[in-house]
């Protein structure tokens, strides 16, 4: 397979090297000059993905003719969720326009601002043209550090063509990188990108230096909100017990490697969002994902009490400890 990634990023690059060892010729396009050079240089990008050097055979490119010369037959969306729509609108029409082109699978994980529009909204936005069963998303715990170290992890590629799933899950699949497949395409997108905000609340818990008790409570009634944004979204409440819902939601929020988990833990420890990230280079996806699911919960009358609070201390400087005070005396309510 010839296939196209739109994004050298962590993710992008873990999953480019992946599908390079899988026996695929692979052509990476990334935005920052900078990451281009490094990346056709030494084959690595020490700033986005340290300590790992890609497979030689991968090519990068900022020029999308070369895409389009490339013909992929699989093009991965991998570009941080706020710069999809930026992306593709950079894009010539006769990338998508092709026979050839047998799928778009995307796997950013956020909610645009502005639109709040799940991504595959987006992508059809800036697509029209492109059949609707061409879009997937791929979704499910996998920080790119693991992957491109391959660490064994299981992921969902969701999609409306059962066919094409499970011929993706062939493509994307091998010893380390065990892909299902979902029908519930917008269930798998809202697990993916709403998971971030209670990473963040769960960095905010461990900067704290409050106990287990709280991170279990925190994400069994996190993925009680996401569940209800979804079901609202026409999404299927058992998605959310699977990979890319509880599953991603359990490795985010306790893992070293989490961005997001990171802003919440120097948040807990008193530090300012804007200092925060300000020094990093990397995308926490939830922080703006925060601001986007609570403007959408107001709009749907959906009940996301922790990703008000969550929004309250990144957005309007409320004291961590006084927002979880807030959440633990709330009015008392069945399970
Ligand atoms: N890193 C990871 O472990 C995983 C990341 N993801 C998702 O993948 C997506 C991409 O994240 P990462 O690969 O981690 O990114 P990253 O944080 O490693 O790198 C940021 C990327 O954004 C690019 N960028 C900056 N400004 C841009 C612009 N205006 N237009 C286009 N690109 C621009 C940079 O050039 C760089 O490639 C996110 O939605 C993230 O949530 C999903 C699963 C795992
Ligand atoms: O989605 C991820 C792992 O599945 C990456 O999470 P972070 O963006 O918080 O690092």
């Amino acid at each position: 397979m010839r296939i196209a990634t739109l994004g050298g990023g962590g993710w992008g690059l873990a999953l480019s090297s992946l599908l390079s060892e899988n026996g695929h010729q692979i052509l990476v396009w990334e935005y920052n000059p900078e990451y281009l050079i490094l990346l056709k240089e030494t084959h690595s990008n020490p700033h986005l993905l340290p300590n790992i050097t890609l497979p030689e055979e991968i090519c990068f490119t900022n020029d999308f003719q070369e895409i389009v010369a490339f013909s992929p037959e699989i093009i991965i969306l991998a570009t941080p969720s706020q710069f999809l729509r930026s992306t593709l609108q950079k894009t010539p029409v006769s990338l998508w326009n092709r026979p050839e082109l047998l799928a778009v699978v995307n796997v950013a994980k956020g909610i645009e601002e502005n639109t709040l529009k799940t991504l595959d909204a987006v992508i059809k936005d800036e697509l029209p043209f492109l059949e609707e069963q061409k879009i997937c998303a791929l979704s499910g715990p996998s920080h790119a550090e693991e992957v491109a170290r391959k660490i064994p992890t299981t992921v969902v590629i969701a999609g409306s063509d059962e066919d094409l799933l499970c011929y993706l899950q062939t493509v994307f699949s091998n010893s380390y990188f065990r892909v299902y497949r979902n029908l519930d395409l917008i269930g798998v997108e809202i697990g993916g990108a709403v998971k971030n905000i209670i990473a963040i609340a769960a960095g905010i818990i461990y900067g704290l230096d409050f106990g287990d008790n709280t991170i279990g409570a925190l994400l069994t009634r996190g993925i009680v909100e996401i569940q209800r944004l979804g079901i609202a979204l026409k999404a299927l409440p058992e998605t959310f017990l699977g990979l890319s819902g509880i599953g991603d939601l359990i490795t985010t929020a306790t893992s070293l490697h989490s961005r997001n988990r990171f802003v919440g833990v120097e948040i807990g420890k008193g530090r300012k969002l804007s200092d925060i990230l300000a020094q990093m280079e990397m995308v926490a996806e939830g922080v703006t994902t925060t601001r986007s699911v609570y403007l959408l919960s107001r709009k749907l009358r959906i009940e996301m009490p922790i990703v008000e609070k969550v929004y309250q201390v990144l957005y309007e400087d409320k004291e961590p400890r006084k927002a979880i005070l807030e959440l633990m005396t709330r009015e008392l309510k069945a399970e």
